[in-house]
């Protein structure tokens, strides 16, 4: 399974064409992308997942083409084959942890990993019932990692996971997102402009202001 870019070009209204490198990234090593704030990193790991379309050029996953699908056929593309780790763990406050990884394959309707043998992965069983409020920042982002692996996706997109981490939870969190990828054969994905995730994951593309 690979993922791969070919010639793509976003502009947002009223912004100059953003173009983007091409690359092709496979579930043995994964990625990162980096550039300088406002260069478009977040802009592709969108066209990456589809939540835009690109101005030119193509995404292709496995063999499927993202632009030539449907919105709806995208929408349940993206449920099935797409995890997405977002800066802020984005979790859902009225309910418990469990309850928050469960959602995931009631929404996708695909049967991934157990939300037990998920938490049981990222060390977080004892958790299991705990109300998302009275969680670690730590503990919180890997729920969210948790959530997005929970429907056993082919591709893992995280954007800026370690950014309000420290030292030992970042290596953590990038160690986690590593492990368990591959453990699942996923290609993973990661923006950054974090020097410390570097560190552990040489492969990257560089996105460029215009
Ligand atoms: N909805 C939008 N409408 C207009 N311009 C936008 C929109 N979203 C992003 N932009 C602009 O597009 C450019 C790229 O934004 P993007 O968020 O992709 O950058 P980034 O590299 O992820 O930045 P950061 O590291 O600060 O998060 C920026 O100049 C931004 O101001």
């Amino acid at each position: 399974m690979a993922l791969q870019t070919q010639s793509l070009s976003f502009s947002h209204p009223g912004q100059p064409t953003i173009h983007f490198p091409d690359f092709r990234v496979d579930s043995q090593n994964p990625l990162l992308i980096l550039g300088k704030s406002g260069s478009g990193k977040t802009t592709l790991l969108h066209l990456l997942c589809g939540l835009i379309r690109p101005k030119s050029g193509k995404v292709t996953l496995g063999t499927t083409v993202l632009s030539e699908l449907s919105e709806s056929q995208l929408d349940r593309f993206r449920g099935e084959k797409i995890g997405i780790v977002f800066q802020k763990p984005h979790l859902i406050a009225a309910l418990n942890v469990r309850q928050n990884l469960e959602l995931v394959p009631y929404f996708s309707k695909k049967k991934g990993k157990s939300a037990e043998e998920l938490l049981s992965d990222l060390n977080l069983l004892g958790k299991k019932e705990s109300s998302v409020l009275t969680l670690s920042e730590g503990e919180a982002q890997r729920v969210s990692i948790a959530r997005a692996l929970a429907n056993s996706p082919e591709l893992i997109l995280a954007d800026e996971p370690t950014s309000s981490l420290d030292d030992d939870h970042a290596e953590k969190v990038i160690r986690l997102l590593i492990d368990q990828s591959a453990k699942i054969g996923a290609i993973l994905i990661i923006v950054t402009h974090d020097q410390r995730v570097k560190n552990q994951i040489s492969n990257f593309i560089e996105v460029k202001a215009p």
